[in-house]
């Protein structure tokens, strides 16, 4: 049986249980704090980074985009990409702004959490810029997609579960962000692809991180 090692509040590691759930392949969620010494995520992740998925043979898969691709790549059916190679390369892009906009938000997430002396204002304020940019474009796909329940071909595609996995994690994280507001129609595809029971199940939570991080 397949390990997954995913930490509650992950949106990298939740596009990685939407999808495994999706195609039907079983596997054992393993829930860590990546940042506490506790983790075992470096014994099959020298880059130190949840989510990883072990395999049966003991290697292990890390980087959720590249989980991802090899899972569709692997297990085509039920497939979650688009069929057409123009639309199967916009998820992709779709995918690199949701995952753009974490890898922002998770810089800033901890320059705030360092001793307020010591924080710098700069650097946060660049990456929310870097993350409303990026919700921005997301905001245009949208509108683009004319309120269909999904973004591509209108059908549940690589591009919807990570769109779903950033907008859950910021409603968690940055509760106080205003996406909602400023982006009225892609909080209603948010709130279409968030009833979906393989999303529902997989929502996020906080964790408790023990460990001084910064
Ligand atoms: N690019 C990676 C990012 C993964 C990532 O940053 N994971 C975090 C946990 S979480 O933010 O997803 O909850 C982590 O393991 N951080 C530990 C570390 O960076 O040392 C991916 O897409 O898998």
């Amino acid at each position: 049986m397949w390990t997954l090692i995913s930490a509650t509040p992950s949106p990298y590691a939740r596009k990685v249980r939407i999808l495994l759930q999706e195609k039907g392949l079983p596997f054992e969620l393993q829930t860590e704090v990546p940042w506490d010494s506790t983790t075992k995520t470096p014994q099959y992740n020298r880059l130190e980074k949840l989510p990883v998925l072990i395999l049966d043979d003991g290697t292990s898969l890390y980087e959720s985009h590249f989980i991802m691709d090899w899972l569709e790549t692997r297990y085509p059916h039920p497939s979650l990409m688009p069929e057409g190679l123009d639309d199967r390369l916009f998820a992709k892009k779709v995918e690199v702004i949701c995952d753009g906009i974490c890898d922002a938000l998770v810089l800033a997430f901890f320059e705030k959490m360092r001793d307020p002396d010591k924080q710098s204002q700069a650097w946060k304020d660049r990456q929310m810029r870097k993350a409303d940019g990026g919700l921005q474009a997301l905001a245009s796909f949208v509108d683009q997609a004319d309120g269909n329940e999904f973004l591509i071909d209108n059908k549940l595609t690589l591009a919807d579960i990570a769109i779903g996995s950033v907008l859950g994690w910021l409603s968690l994280r940055w509760p106080d962000h205003q996406w909602k507001t400023t982006h009225p129609r892609l909080n209603v595809y948010f709130e279409g692809l968030d009833q979906r029971p393989t999303f529902a199940d997989t929502r996020p939570s906080a964790q408790n991180i023990t460990d001084q991080v910064v």
